[in-house]
């Protein structure tokens, strides 16, 4: 049993916090946000993440996870100190450092005994001698402590899942010593430990989310390519992951990736290396596809309609950046809504669980109840999270319900031809239909000629 104290309690510090405290540690997290903090004393979750609730109800009956504001309560008997606050994208694109020197100019302030503080923020490299500086410069009296690297791994929508089996943990630091220490807290979840150089682990967090962003990219530029040419991208991407070197996962063509995390990385990585006098050419690349994948699906809506969305009804479904979660940071539907918008539609949307979220943060929609709504009196639908809700919604009465029966599926969920049978005009992404019922490109247009033939 090891006594930890956990700064910031969003989607990170929160589902850290907790999976330690049921892992037998003793565990306070401590967020500046009072009613979160409220929320949680009183046993509401304040993001919604899959089994998050019952861990955290477990853990404070256990009497071995508790919230505060207080950093001087969250610090009282720690020996280890994880910062996860936020770290967004500034103007420029660089990550806002803001609220980690906040905390590392508290956690310095409050401190008295020895620490190991833990940066589980995702931040540039070089952040972690950054957070030692400070922390030296703002104690009141020097007392030891360490600062560890340890980004994090898990994803939304699985977190708790990804935090209790992760595939490697990553500890950086100049002292080695207390770098064991913080791997020791991982150990009894029996993954492999990579234990490394502070400024090393940092870049690790920021490779392995650009890497995963670039595959998207590199999917989403097939899926046009296949799209012109009359190829359909979920085979190609079944066909490509069957190779072991390449694998299944992350090859799935859409709408772009979004959320919290890998637009404001990918672009923080490319500002980094823009600062010091590099041209960051493939990271570029995949943010402008990104833009890209995003920005079609208005132009295919349009060109479905005759060319004009001016006074047309859209449906969407889904809000949230992926499946499973609330959070609809850089959801690629704020992009699609907005686009709509701009171009005189009038849209209505509907998420399983984003809504609120969404009533806050987005004008120009009309949210209704459920997705039968969103269907009603449409001139078109499109689908934006692969919500499991969505998978079997009875599409005869979808159909019938709309005004004209178009369908722009941005996550290819559905079986193209299953649609085209209960009278669709289809599109997914990539899927190389380039007529109504003209499956894989045999119209005269997909088949000519490519350039240098
Ligand atoms: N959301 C995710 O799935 C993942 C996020 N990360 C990284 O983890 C970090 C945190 O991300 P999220 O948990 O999503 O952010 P979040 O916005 O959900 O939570 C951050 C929390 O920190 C609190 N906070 C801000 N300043 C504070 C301070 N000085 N003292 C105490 N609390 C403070 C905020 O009130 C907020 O509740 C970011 O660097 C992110 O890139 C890493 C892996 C996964
Ligand atoms: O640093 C972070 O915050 C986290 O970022 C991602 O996790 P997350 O953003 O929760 O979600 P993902 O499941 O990775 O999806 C990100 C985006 O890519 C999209 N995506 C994902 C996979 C795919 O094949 N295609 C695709 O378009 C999703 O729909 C979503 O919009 C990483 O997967 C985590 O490892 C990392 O810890």
């Amino acid at each position: 049993m090891k006594n930890i104290c956990v700064i910031g309690s969003g989607y990170v510090g929160l589902v850290t916090g907790t999976c330690f405290s049921d892992l037998g540690n003793k565990v306070v997290t401590v967020d500046i946000d009072e009613s979160k903090i409220a929320k949680l004393n009183q046993g509401v979750m304040p993001i919604y993440e899959p089994g998050l609730e019952e861990l955290v109800e477990r853990n404070v009956k256990a009497g071995r996870l508790s919230f505060t504001t207080s950093y001087e309560e969250g610090l009282k008997d720690a020996e280890f100190v994880f910062i996860c606050v936020g770290t967004p994208s500034a103007v420029d694109g660089e990550a806002d450092l803001k609220y980690v020197r906040s905390a590392a100019e508290t956690i310095a302030q409050q401190m008295d005994h020895p620490l190991v503080i833990i940066n589980k923020s995702t931040v540039p490299v070089g952040t972690g001698d950054w957070v030692a500086d400070i922390v030296s410069r703002m104690q009141p009296e020097p007392i030891d402590f360490a600062v560890v690297s340890c980004p994090e791994f898990l994803r939304e929508g699985s977190a708790i899942t990804d935090f209790m089996n992760p595939d490697r943990n990553v500890f950086g630091s100049t002292d080695q010593e207390a770098a064991e220490k913080v791997a020791g807290l991982y150990s009894a979840l029996g993954a492999p430990a990579v234990i490394t150089d502070i400024r090393t682990a940092e870049m690790i967090k920021y490779a392995s989310n650009a890497f995963l962003a670039t595959r998207i990219s590199f999917i989403n530029e097939i899926s046009i390519i296949c799209e012109r040419l009359g190829a359909d991208v979920t085979e190609v991407a079944r066909g490509m992951g069957l190779d072991k070197r390449i694998g299944p996962h992350f090859l799935q063509a859409g709408v772009g990736y979004g959320g919290s995390c890998f637009p404001k990385d990918v672009k923080a990585l490319a500002n980094m290396a823009l600062t010091h006098g590099m041209h960051p050419q493939l990271l570029n690349a995949v943010m402008d596809i990104n833009d890209f994948q995003r920005k079609q699906i208005a132009t295919k809506v349009r060109e479905l309609l005759g060319g004009s969305l001016d006074n047309k009804t859209i449906g969407v479904l889904g809000i949230a950046f992926k499946a499973n979660t609330d959070d609809i940071r850089e959801a690629p539907a704020l992009t699609v809504i907005r686009n709509l918008a701009n171009q005189g539609a009038n849209v209505k949307a509907y998420d399983p669980v984003a809504m609120e979220n969404a009533e806050r943060e987005i004008r120009n929609v009309t949210l209704v109840d459920d997705a039968y709504a969103v269907a009603e009196g449409a001139d078109a639908l499109i689908l934006l999270t692969d919500w499991n809700e969505f998978k079997n919604l009875d599409m005869k009465r979808v159909k019938e319900s709309m005004n004209e029966p178009l369908l722009v599926d941005g996550r290819n969920l559905y079986n193209p031809d299953d649609m085209r049978k209960f009278g669709f005009v289809y599109r997914g992404v990539g899927r190389g239909y380039n007529g109504e019922g003209v499956p894989n490109g045999h119209s005269d247009e997909a088949m000519a000629p490519v350039a240098g033939d």
